[in-house]
């Protein structure tokens, strides 16, 4: 009877609710996941960083692709698996856009779909390039009005489409480590409640399962703007490991330090 109850039970549980984030550089992590028997007990809700973002401090995710950024503003976090949205040197797609050399920019848009990189990006303008142009938050898509002195961060897929635009590309993962010598994670697995050790493991071998199919992925994804094999091996680096914890670590604390105001997280 115990057992029955329990069985009982264990079908009513909801499954639990994961954020992924909806760009390419995602795709290997979630392809693991699908090919894993862990799929049977996960939700995924895909949208841009700052949604999910969003979802995580609203709790209508119970875990997520999340921009690091926004870890200060959870009550509770966890981070969970060693895999992560990563690089070591330049990314390819989280770039500081514009038509002219950085010390003449006056006015940088802030892509509305990030967190992490619009904090990136005020950290270098001010440490690194040392520039104080005007910041301007964006709502929608701005791409069209990086021009003049106007610049732009722009990430993810947009940022690929972007490299072929604009004159002066100034990547921020490389910007980084000349400033710091360090690695930069720009997105985690975070939760806002501590999950089961077993499906964090499973989780986790997923993960792993899925940067090893990175083939597979590239092979699935027909992507003319950029070689994805390239993308997946030499620009983002997923593993969450011992530099890229201290890099993480460093980054908090010059967000703490720097970016006294609150994450404005928009609604949808
Ligand atoms: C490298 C990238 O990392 C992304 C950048 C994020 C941010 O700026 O908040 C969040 C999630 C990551 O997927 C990218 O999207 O190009």
């Amino acid at each position: 009877m115990f057992y029955y109850l329990c069985a009982v039970k264990l079908n009513q549980l909801e499954k639990i609710k994961v954020g992924i984030v909806n760009y390419l550089n995602a795709k290997p992590l979630v392809y693991g996941l699908k090919q894993s028997s862990v799929i049977h007990d996960i939700e995924l809700i895909a949208d841009y960083p700052a949604n999910i973002a969003r979802q995580l401090l609203e709790g209508t995710i119970d875990i997520g692709l999340v921009p690091v950024a926004v870890i200060p503003h959870l009550k509770e976090h966890y981070i969970n698996t060693d895999w992560c949205i990563g690089c070591d040197g330049p990314v390819a797609s989280v770039c500081l856009f514009s038509e002219v050399p950085v010390e003449q920019i006056e006015t940088v848009l802030l892509d509305y779909q990030s967190r992490t990189s619009v904090a990136l990006a005020k950290i270098l303008l001010r440490e690194h390039w040392k520039i104080q142009p005007r910041l301007v938050d964006t709502k929608t898509d701005f791409r069209t009005d990086i021009k003049g002195t106007t610049a732009g961060v722009v990430i993810g897929d947009r940022a690929l489409e972007q490299r072929n635009k604009s004159a002066y590309v100034y990547d921020l993962g490389e910007a980084w480590k000349q400033m710091t010598g360090l690695p930069f994670v720009f997105a985690a697995w975070v939760s806002n409640k501590k999950l089961p050790d077993a499906f964090i493991a499973a989780f986790n071998q997923a993960n792993e399962a899925g940067v090893n199919m990175i083939p597979s992925v590239v092979a699935t994804t027909p992507y003319p703007v950029f070689d994805l094999h390239t993308y997946y091996t030499h620009f983002i680096n997923y593993q969450l490991d011992q530099p890229k914890r201290e890099a993480l670590q460093l980054f908090l604390a010059k967000l703490t330090e720097h970016t006294k105001e609150p994450v404005v997280m928009e609604q949808k």
